[in-house]
């Protein structure tokens, strides 16, 4: 799917993937994929088991590199992409040593340390935020806690919410919602849309929950590309690029997201 970018809109290509072919030794695992994710757009990728998306997002993110083809990423090339922080990435697991030393505040508080804000202090927006993700992922009751020594549903919200604290313009999500109990994928996911809805973030999300990403997304695919199905919805008709609703809190409707006790 190739669209075409107007640079006075709201809806350049944040991920621009042309004819990328991935393989392990030699063996290929992705074919000449070609597809842009534009900005406000929400993308489901579903596929099989082994189908390469993970494969996919590791080569987005800058983590494999492609035998052939270009990954450009905000319009730069992915081995020249320096702006980490517009991006949050949350890989499928996370292998965490038990012994990790880090508090849940803390790891999540290391989300809003970008690269470049290594040495600037935090401000108090930026610990609010911190604070909303720790409530919108029902992970405030157990911030003192050792991550090494939750369990894997746990730190996977830990992770999420670090993502989300660091107020990304593009979130990057593998298998987010495996291991957590429904309710709080339905919270979850509720946070996503509002998140697509009403804020700017651009979403790309590998996920094996069909039906969930199929009542958001709709029935059909706008694009495949082998055993790779690519659902999309966009937040915004083109014509709306001038509206803007960040100004509100990032998580405002976190009384909507209340999801059960962890501990
Ligand atoms: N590091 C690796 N070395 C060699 N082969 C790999 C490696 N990682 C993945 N593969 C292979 O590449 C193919 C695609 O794997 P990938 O993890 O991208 O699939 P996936 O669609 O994310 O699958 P799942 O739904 O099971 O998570 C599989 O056949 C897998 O065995």
């Amino acid at each position: 799917m190739n669209r075409n970018p107007n640079p006075s809109s709201c809806h350049e290509p944040v991920i621009d993937l042309q004819d990328v072919t991935v393989q392990y030794g030699g063996r290929r695992v992705l074919n000449g994929v070609t597809f842009q994710v534009r900005q406000r757009d929400f993308v489901g990728l579903i596929a099989s088991n082994g189908a390469g998306k993970t494969t996919l997002l590791k080569t987005i993110v800058g983590l494999l590199q492609p035998a052939s083809g270009s990954v450009k990423l905000f319009g730069t090339p992915v081995d020249r992409f320096k702006d980490w922080e517009r991006i949050g990435y949350v890989p499928q697991k996370n292998n965490l040593n038990p012994l990790f030393p880090a508090t849940v505040r803390e790891v999540v508080m290391s989300g809003l340390y970008g690269r470049k804000r290594l040495f600037r202090r935090i401000g108090a927006a930026e610990r609010r935020r911190a604070e909303q993700a720790l409530e919108a992922l029902g992970i405030a009751d157990i911030a003192e806690r050792r991550i090494g020594q939750l369990s894997g549903g746990q730190q996977q919200r830990v992770f999420l919410a670090r993502a989300i604290a660091g107020n990304p313009e593009l979130l990057i999500l593998d298998e987010p919602t495996v291991g957590i109990d429904m309710e709080t994928q339905r919270a979850f996911f509720h946070m996503l849309r509002h998140m697509h809805e009403r804020h700017r973030l651009t979403f790309l999300i590998v996920s094996h929950d069909v039906e969930t990403l199929q009542a958001y997304l709709g029935e059909k695919p706008v694009h495949t590309h082998d055993r790779l199905r690519f659902y999309v919805k966009h937040s915004h008709s083109l014509e709306d690029c001038g509206e803007d609703d960040i100004s509100h809190g990032l998580l405002q409707e976190k009384e909507r997201l209340t999801v059960g006790h962890l501990v």
